[in-house]
């Protein structure tokens, strides 16, 4: 058993649980295999994930990419909160591969997070490999720790946006890309 699962073991132990009952003699093993996969963002890099894919392109105008979904853990709970990320930026001679900020936005998805850092990394992220003139983005999510637990709100939604560049100066551009993003 690695130290992960023993703990779980304790975990479980401790919630007054039977470890050796049928159907837990299994969920150490993949408690710890799915926070393991939960919190894999942090053994990923920005090169990495982005693999070159970073292409030359003499188009400057907007790029939107919206609705990428992420599921993510908060710092507080260690429970999901769960949304969607809309990512917008000016080209300044190159491109990024599509997928790319897919990826970008579960690299930092699947780490311990609050959402407004989440948001200020994705975007910071792009800003680093594109070399752009302005990126936005925005997440909209829905917290666990707020629904199942706590306060028990249901319907609320938490929005977070971080604006770079000609995003945070150019109210014009800021206002194209929440017209894109539908806001
Ligand atoms: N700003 C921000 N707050 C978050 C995020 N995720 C969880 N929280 C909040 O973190 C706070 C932690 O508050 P505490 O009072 O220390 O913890 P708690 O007693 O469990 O709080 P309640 O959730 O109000 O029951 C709560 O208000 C959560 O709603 C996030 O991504 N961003
Ligand atoms: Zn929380």
């Amino acid at each position: 058993m690695s130290n992960l699962e023993t703990l779980y073991q304790q975990v479980l132990s401790e919630l007054g649980e039977d470890t050796n009952r049928e159907g837990l003699l299994d969920t150490p093993k993949r408690a710890a295999k799915a926070m393991q996969f939960l919190t894999s963002g942090y053994e990923t890099n920005l090169h990495e994930v982005v693999n070159n894919a970073v292409f030359t392109s003499d188009n400057d105008e907007m790029v939107v990419v919206q609705g990428i979904e992420f599921y993510s853990l908060c710092e507080h709970h260690m429970l999901p909160f769960i949304g969607r990320c809309h990512i917008g930026y000016l080209p300044n001679g190159n491109v990024l591969g599509l997928s790319k900020f897919a990826r970008i936005t579960d690299m930092f998805a699947r780490r311990l997070q609050i959402q407004e850092n989440m948001t200020k990394q994705i975007a910071e992220a792009v800003e680093e490999i594109t070399g752009c003139r302005g990126v936005g983005v925005i997440v909209e999510a829905q917290h666990m720790c707020m629904m199942m637990r706590g306060v028990q709100k249901q319907n609320s939604m938490m929005r977070t946006s971080v604006m770079k560049g000609a995003f945070r100066e150019n109210q014009a551009t800021r206002d194209e890309f929440m017209r894109l993003v539908g806001l």
